[in-house]
């Protein structure tokens, strides 16, 4: 029998200097899954990709990863600004040994499917919108094929439309694919939509305070899944502290994650670093 990839960290930890930025880190990651870390600004984010990504160097606790085609999307897309789009997508099969005309077929094909145009396609980095560039740096990660993809807040400067596109790319190449995603984002309703774990983070340092798990696959979530379950997770007393927002009264002291958790069904709180009450463990 063969053991599924993960990717698991333990007690993993980061100082920047003298300073701990992230503390205690536990989460696991297996294939199939997709996995949103949400919390405030400066919470460590982006220092737990960066760690993932084998940017950092790991010094406390351990990360171990049985995936070995992993891609990152960084929240810069940091594109070579003397290559054209087309060419900026196709940089990692170059890199691999594909020939010009085959790398240049599978660029452009999914140049065309982040919603690029052709003729984008032919422009350099200074000519393009941020929004475009985003898009660039997306398809240079999938054309790779990764199994694990990594990104950091890459849609958040994408209009609506795009967003919708671009999550139902994502989902469709996750369905037909031995793939784990794990994702940066600020926005609750987008972790909602793509993720199968969302880890809520909070500061200072920065550690994993409540996990929640949503069973319905994300090509099944209709928008009143997702507005449903965002307005769940906004009621649930760790979120809200998490990201600074004032406590919710509770009817007749009953506990908050309980309150919520009658609300609806598809969000499970599996883990939490809050309230006594919320670490049972809630079905809802
Ligand atoms: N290279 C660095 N040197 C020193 N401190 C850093 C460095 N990078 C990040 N930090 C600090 O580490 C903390 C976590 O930063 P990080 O970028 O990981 O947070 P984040 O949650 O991704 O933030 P945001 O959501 O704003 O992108 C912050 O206080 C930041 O100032």
């Amino acid at each position: 029998m063969t053991i599924p990839k993960r990717l698991q960290a333990q007690g993993l930890g980061h100082a920047y200097a003298l300073r701990t930025v992230l503390a205690g880190i536990d989460f696991e990651l297996p294939v199939g899954q997709v996995a949103a870390l949400v919390g405030p600004s400066g919470c460590g984010k982006t220092t737990l990709l960066h760690l993932v990504a084998g940017l950092l160097a790991v010094r406390e606790g351990r990360l171990a990863s049985d995936f070995a085609a992993p891609a990152a999307v960084f929240q810069q897309p940091r594109l070579l600004p003397w290559n054209r789009a087309l060419d900026n997508i196709a940089l990692g099969l170059k890199a691999r040994g594909v020939v010009r005309r085959e790398r240049e077929r599978r660029a452009f094909e999914l140049g065309l499917r982040v919603g690029l145009a052709a003729d984008d396609l032919e422009k350099y980095p200074h000519q393009l919108s941020g929004g475009m560039q985003s898009r660039v740096a997306l398809a240079r990660a999938l054309v790779m094929e990764p199994d694990l993809l990594l990104l950091d807040e890459p849609f958040s400067a994408l209009d609506i439309g795009l967003k919708a596109e671009l999550y139902a790319l994502l989902a469709e190449h996750l369905a037909g694919r031995e793939m784990a995603v794990l994702m940066i984002t600020h926005d609750l309703m987008e972790a909602v939509r793509l993720s199968d774990q969302l880890l809520v983070m909070a500061p200072d340092p920065g550690r994993i305070v409540a996990r929640f798990d949503l069973a319905r696959p994300a090509l099944a979530r209709d928008d009143a899944f997702v507005y449903q379950h965002t307005a769940e997770l906004l009621q649930h007393a760790t979120v809200r502290a998490s990201f600074g927002l004032p406590a919710l009264g509770t009817a007749a002291g009953a506990p908050q994650a309980e309150a919520t958790c009658q609300a609806g069904g598809g969000l499970r709180l599996v883990a939490s670093g809050g309230a006594p009450a919320a670490r049972r463990g809630l079905q809802c």
